[in-house]
């Protein structure tokens, strides 16, 4: 075997001073840290590992390898590591990586060594070849063992670089074609920019749309961000069943059984033998036992024979049909009769497994569970189901003008109602929620508000102050706070929306900064937070839009979408139909509470003609 020739050296003895003097290795990268990366793509292509490390050998230690510092003193470089390795290699090559190149080639070791036994060479270093030029690297190379004294001696001489030893051997150089597997990380900016575990930022999202202006972003546009933007929470528990109706499944549910688990019969009556049945004569039969439900019978049916059966009763050996009791003359206690054509063979026969198969998903991960959902998981004798954390949603209110319930109207003043509004439509969707209450117009209040909320939730939604008004602080704090983003949608409500991943103490959240006005905040909660936030509970469920005819005509400019309040009825054809309700004014929410659902009129859309179909958004059943 190749690789049992091989032992591999990670070469972290560095002093890592392009990072601020730490320890490269160690840094955080990926979930884990740099050296655990390259240690993970080492492993599977040498015999054994070892560690060169001046620094931290606890913490490498943790890796559970040998940890060995240089034996040259005084952070002499990579080629000290290389050194030490080679007098304590076990095997005929030495494998060395850098511990700053976590993406290095799987077949590195593999390669090196082909290409070092084709040029009968003593030592192999990886090359790349970049804009024409081709670049060494010096670091990824595989060396023979017993080269040590001739390294020890040029290092004792006072030389340090890399190749300052070549002369003395013979080298060959292999060519890897991927560049980008040779990517070493020296500074924080880069290992950051590289990190695998690094959420996305608003900006590597929106370069993915063809054109991008904030100031007038379609609604499909605003959606797909924040969409692709959005990360589920991944935490789950294990809840029991009744504690599990509208909540989201975390893992599918296989069926450990049949359900049905046997052939039963469907109607109360007589189970027999489909090819007794006579096509033009009429059959009599012999009664020979009685089958009830969950009390099956072992009598077997012969030529002549049937058994009276309840509905769910297990079918007896030798039936496949039952014909019901209202379709048979009983003639004495243990013969009835039967009409030709009655039935065919294999009615009323319910299958085994006919519900569900054992081994089969009966529910699939993501799943919003409903009543049916509740009885099919009964069905299947589960106890308790594996779901997602509730979602933590902290919402607050912004402006001076705004009191509580309970507070005296001051003059100018309004009730703050969109905390009762987001209250609802967050308790629909399942949440956890954080009421942070009324936060004055003051910036102070606010950072401390939307900190707080960070570091307690997953995602903050607020209301107010996201236009261009004197007191509207919010775009400022929250753009101080995060990657956030303000937006002037192309809709109507809704149009100003602040978006984006507020951090603070560690903790990020999701911020939905919504429009104060009390429609445009309900709107901009359906058709862009409410996704979302099902997203992060690993839910994916769209908009059940549907499809009426419009009473009247309606007035329409195409180039944005509008949000019209409709009241869905039938028409005289028993067809749905919808007109539209009440004033349209973003702050008029009675024609909001008297409408049952809204008319979306899509931006290419242009005024409706009446008789017209449109699409709609009914409010009831909307999670
Ligand atoms: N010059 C411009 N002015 C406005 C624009 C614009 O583009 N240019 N956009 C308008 C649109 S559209 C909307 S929507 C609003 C959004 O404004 P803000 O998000 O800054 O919200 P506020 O100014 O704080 O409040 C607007 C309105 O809503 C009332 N409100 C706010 N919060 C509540 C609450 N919790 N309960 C009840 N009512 C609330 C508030 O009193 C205001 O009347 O901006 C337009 N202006
Ligand atoms: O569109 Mo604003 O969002 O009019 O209320
Ligand atoms: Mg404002």
């Amino acid at each position: 075997m190749q690789i049992e020739s091989i032992s591999g050296l990670l070469l972290a003895g560095g002093r890592g001073t392009r990072m601020g003097s730490v320890d490269k290795g160690l840094q955080p990268f990926g979930g884990s840290t740099m050296a655990a990366h390259v240690l993970e793509r080492l492993r599977p292509q040498v015999a054994n590992v070892a560690i060169n490390a001046n620094q931290n050998l606890d913490a490498y230690g943790a890796f559970g390898v040998p940890v060995w510092p240089d034996d040259t003193p005084g952070f002499a470089g990579p080629l000290a590591g290389l050194e030490t390795g080679l007098r304590r290699c076990t095997t005929p090559y030495l494998l060395t990586v850098p511990c700053d190149s976590p993406f290095l080639p799987a077949d590195l070791a593999a390669r090196l060594l082909a290409g070092l036994q084709a040029a009968d060479a003593d030592l192999a270093l990886a090359v790349t070849e970049e804009n024409g030029l081709r670049q060494p690297h010096p670091v990824f190379c595989l060396v023979k063992a017993d080269k040590a004294e001739i390294l020890s001696s040029y290092l004792a001489a006072g030389g340090r670089r890399m190749d300052g030893w070549y002369p003395q051997i013979k080298v060959a150089e292999v060519l890897f074609e991927d560049a980008a597997a040779f990517r070493n990380i020296n500074t924080r900016d880069e290992l950051q920019a590289l990190d695998p575990a690094r959420p996305p930022r608003l900006a590597d999202v929106v370069s993915c749309l063809s054109a991008y202006d904030p100031d007038a972003l379609p609604v499909r546009d605003a959606q797909k961000i924040i969409r692709d933007f959005v990360a589920p929470v991944r935490a789950t528990e294990q809840v029991a069943l009744r504690a599990a109706l509208g909540r989201v499944l975390a893992a599918d549910i296989v069926s450990p059984i049949n359900v049905p688990a046997h052939d039963n019969s469907a109607m109360d009556g007589y189970a027999l033998r489909g090819e007794d049945l006579l096509p033009d004569a009429e059959l009599r039969l012999r009664v020979i036992d009685t089958v009830y439900a969950g009390r099956a019978s072992s009598a077997v049916a012969g030529k002549g024979e049937c058994l009276r059966i309840m509905t769910g009763g297990v079918m007896p050996a030798g039936c496949d049909s039952v014909v019901p009791q209202e379709f048979v003359k009983v003639l004495a206690d243990d013969v009835i009769v039967m009409a030709p054509g009655t039935i065919r063979p294999g009615d009323n026969r319910r299958l085994a497994g006919e519900d569900l198969k054992a081994g089969s998903a009966a529910l699939m991960k993501g799943k919003i569970i409903r009543p049916a959902d509740l009885g099919l998981l009964a069905s299947l004798g589960v106890a308790e189901v594996p779901v997602q954390r509730r979602l933590r949603v902290a919402f607050f209110s912004t402006g001076d003008e705004l009191r509580s319930i309970g507070q005296p109207l001051d003059e100018g003043c309004v009730y703050d109602s969109n905390r009762y509004t987001i209250y609802g439509m967050l308790q629909r969707l399942g949440c956890d929620i954080i009421d942070m209450g009324v936060v004055r117009d003051d910036p102070a209040a606010l950072e401390a508000a939307l900190v707080d909320a960070c570091e307690n939730a997953d995602a903050i939604i607020t209301s107010g102050g996201v236009s261009v008004g004197a007191a509207d602080y919010t775009r400022q704090i929250m753009a101080r706070l995060g990657d956030v983003t303000f937006w002037k949608i192309g809709m109507r409500p809704g149009r100003p929306l602040a978006f984006g991943r507020i951090a603070s103490g560690g903790k990020s959240a999701f911020l939905f900064g919504l429009p104060g006005n009390p429609v445009a905040v309900m709107v901009s909660f359906y058709f862009f937070a409410r996704e979302a936030l099902l997203r992060m509970m690993g839910a994916e469920a769209p908009l059940p839009l549907l499809k009426a005819r419009s009473v009247a005509a309606i007035r329409k400019k195409p180039g944005r979408t509008e949000y019209q309040r409709g009241v869905l009825s039938h028409g005289a054809d028993g067809m749905p139909e919808v007109r539209i309700t009440g004033s349209q004014g973003s702050g008029i929410l009675r024609s909001m509470s008297e409408a049952n659902c809204m008319v979306v009129l899509h931006d290419e859309q242009g005024s409706v003609q009446a008789g017209e179909m449109v699409d709609v958004l009914m409010f009831e059943g909307l999670v």
